[in-house]
């Protein structure tokens, strides 16, 4: 429509937004009251990128998910969503989103097809074409078999899948997945991945926030730590992983009530190692391979004996746990600073 394009055009954020940004953040602070749920956060997602939010509880991924998506404002800073002021341009931020959980409340008495046939008519298409895009998202989601069943029969994944659909009804260009695959069976997630890798390509920005490290790993470009509403660490998963040292060294105890002295005496000699109860083996980042040394020695002469000692790239826990340990803890759980 060219009167709306041109309205689209004039109405689009000028200034030092290039083109490419599909996601910019710069400076965003959030209080509730005595709370800082987020301070001073910047980042950027380029059209085509996905980058993965990760963080405790209470670290703030919603807060800025909400912000990002015009639930909520800003305390203080300013974002910009498609080239839209957030804080200014609410309805036209939204009408180029698509949020996963938006759509839980699917009606689940009508079909797939007739679920998505509505939301698409709801944005304003005609009744063949969103025949044809409900037709289109159910065969790429795997749901062509079910599309004629009420949504109440499908299983929590099949849900799941119906969700994601219906956020990509109207070709958004941005995209925030809220923990896209908790309670997916690892064939659905594969799938899901599969689909989001291939809009991306295709020029769909997403905005993940996930608490499986290996989801940010596999599927993210970059990844953005979260912890005490700060953003602690940012980039890709090989960068990130290459901050903390080349690799990490896995160790099981003999006997497994010795972890606390463990740790101590890593940590005494200048690692970072990082267990927690119920954890079956203590990690720790080393800067070379050289120091496997320095770990066997140190617990050896603490007394400490092991019953397996392997050497592995790190993963993004020991990425995550070293960069979020650096906000005291009270941060992380979102209490009122001093
Ligand atoms: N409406 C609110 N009123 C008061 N405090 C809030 C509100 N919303 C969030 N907070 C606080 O802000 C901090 C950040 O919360 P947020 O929900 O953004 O974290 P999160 O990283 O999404 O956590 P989770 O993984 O548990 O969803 C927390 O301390 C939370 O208690």
């Amino acid at each position: 429509m060219p009167g709306r394009e041109a309205t689209r055009e004039r109405g689009r954020v000028r200034g030092d937004v290039p083109d490419t940004a599909a996601i910019t953040a710069r400076s965003i602070s959030r209080s509730f009251g005595r709370v800082d749920a987020l301070r001073e956060v910047s980042l950027r997602v380029d059209r085509g990128e996905i980058m993965a939010l990760l963080g405790h509880n209470g670290a703030g991924k919603t807060t800025l998910v909400d912000i990002l998506t015009t639930v909520l404002p800003a305390s203080q800073g300013a974002a910009t969503v498609a080239g839209y002021d957030v804080g200014r341009q609410g309805a036209e931020v939204r009408r180029r989103i698509g949020v996963t959980g938006q759509f839980t409340a699917l009606d689940g008495r009508l079909s797939g097809t007739a679920n998505l046939v509505l939301i698409a008519r709801l944005l304003g298409a005609g009744r063949r074409a969103a025949r044809d895009r409900a037709r289109e998202l159910l065969e790429m989601f795997g749901l062509s078999e079910a599309a004629g069943r009420p949504a109440r029969t499908y299983s929590g994944g099949m849900r799941r899948r119906l969700d994601l659909a219906a956020c990509l009804i109207g070709h958004p260009q941005v995209v925030f997945l809220d923990e896209p695959t908790t309670g997916l069976d690892p064939s659905s997630r594969l799938m899901l991945w599969e689909i989001v890798r291939r809009l991306a390509r295709e020029g769909t920005a997403f905005l993940l926030t996930t608490q499986y490290l290996e989801e940010a790993d596999r599927l993210a470009d970059r990844i953005t730590v979260l912890s005490g509403g700060r953003i602690v660490a940012s980039g890709t998963a090989a960068a990130l992983k290459a901050q903390i040292g080349t690799h990490a060294v896995q160790v099981a105890l003999t006997d497994p009530t010795r972890h606390a002295q463990a740790l101590r005496a890593l940590r005494e000699s200048g690692l970072s190692p990082h267990w927690e109860p119920g954890d079956a083996l203590l990690s720790t980042p080393i800067a070379s391979p050289a120091e496997v040394a320095l770990v066997v020695r140190t617990l050896d002469t603490a007394g400490v004996s092991c019953a397996r000692l392997t050497v592995n790239e790190p993963t993004l826990d020991d990425v995550y746990l070293a960069f979020a340990r650096e906000v005291p803890r009270e941060r992380a759980d979102g209490r009122a600073a001093k």
